[in-house]
């Protein structure tokens, strides 16, 4: 396949959230308008992930529990109005971002992206933590669904969803140190899309995982 570097890797890598939108005329979502939050939204995705990973390697006092539990729950109170439909959200929809704006899967750093294959770094909190320093198994298939699920839908092809993700650990993903992560095309045929993606610690490889994307029919969710 024929490869032209992304000149601004995270441009355009993988806006699914916006695509079903834009094919159907309407206008892009005001969450996914940078200059409607300019860095405030990037600060406060960056607060949250600082949050929790703070909280996962914490052991607070009883007095301090009580207290950040009368915190959240205000900020909770605060927001269930604003609730919005999908469409107009924000949280995970900012694709000029890295990490998407959201706290659920680790930040992906895009690092050089083109039509078929993206790198980039990721490095996984205390949040993520499975056990004995190792990233729970469960948050690496998640990663990986990121950025498979991106590339699969970039360079305007049609939105897919992921059909199956198959994951295989090598040796243990940490926490804590950045690691190199990798995705590429290994064929596209029909509705159907194979990628392959790798995360390395170093030299070790850690995880490695294939995903087969099938693009959506007219009307299907
Ligand atoms: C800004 C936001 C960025 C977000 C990034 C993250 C992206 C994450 C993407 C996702 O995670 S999507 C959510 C998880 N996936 C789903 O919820 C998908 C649920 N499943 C479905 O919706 C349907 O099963 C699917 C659209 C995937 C396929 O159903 P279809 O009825 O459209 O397809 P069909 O069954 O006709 O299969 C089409 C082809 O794919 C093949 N196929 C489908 N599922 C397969 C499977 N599991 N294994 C092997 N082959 C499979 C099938 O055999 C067939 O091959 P052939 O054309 O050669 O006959």
């Amino acid at each position: 396949m024929t490869s032209q570097p992304n000149p601004e890797p995270h441009k355009g890598f993988g806006d699914l959230g916006e695509r079903p939108w834009k094919a159907a005329g309407l206008p892009a979502h005001p969450g996914a308008d940078p200059a409607a939050y300019g860095r405030s939204w990037e600060t406060l995705a960056n607060a949250l992930s600082g949050f929790l990973d703070a909280l996962a390697e914490s052991v607070p006092g009883r007095e301090t529990v009580e207290a950040l539990a009368a915190d959240l729950t205000t900020w909770s109170d605060k927001l269930k109005p604003l609730a919005s439909p999908e469409r107009d959200r924000v949280f995970g929809r900012r694709t000029d971002l890295h990490g998407r704006g959201q706290s659920m899967s680790p930040k992906l750093v895009v690092i050089r992206s083109d039509r078929d294959s993206v790198e980039g770094t990721v490095h996984f909190g205390s949040y993520f933590l499975g056990g004995n320093g190792a990233v729970h198994g469960g948050a690496i298939p998640l990663i990986f669904d990121e950025i498979l699920g991106r590339l699969a839908n970039s360079a305007d092809r049609p939105p897919s969803r992921t059909a199956y993700l198959h994951t295989d650990f090598r040796s243990i993903t940490p926490i804590g140190p950045d690691l190199s992560i990798r995705a590429w095309f290994v064929s596209e045929e029909g509705r159907k899309r194979i990628l392959r993606a790798t995360i390395h610690h170093g030299d070790t490889l850690c995880a490695e995982a294939e995903g087969l994307f099938v693009a959506l029919r007219p009307g299907q969710p």
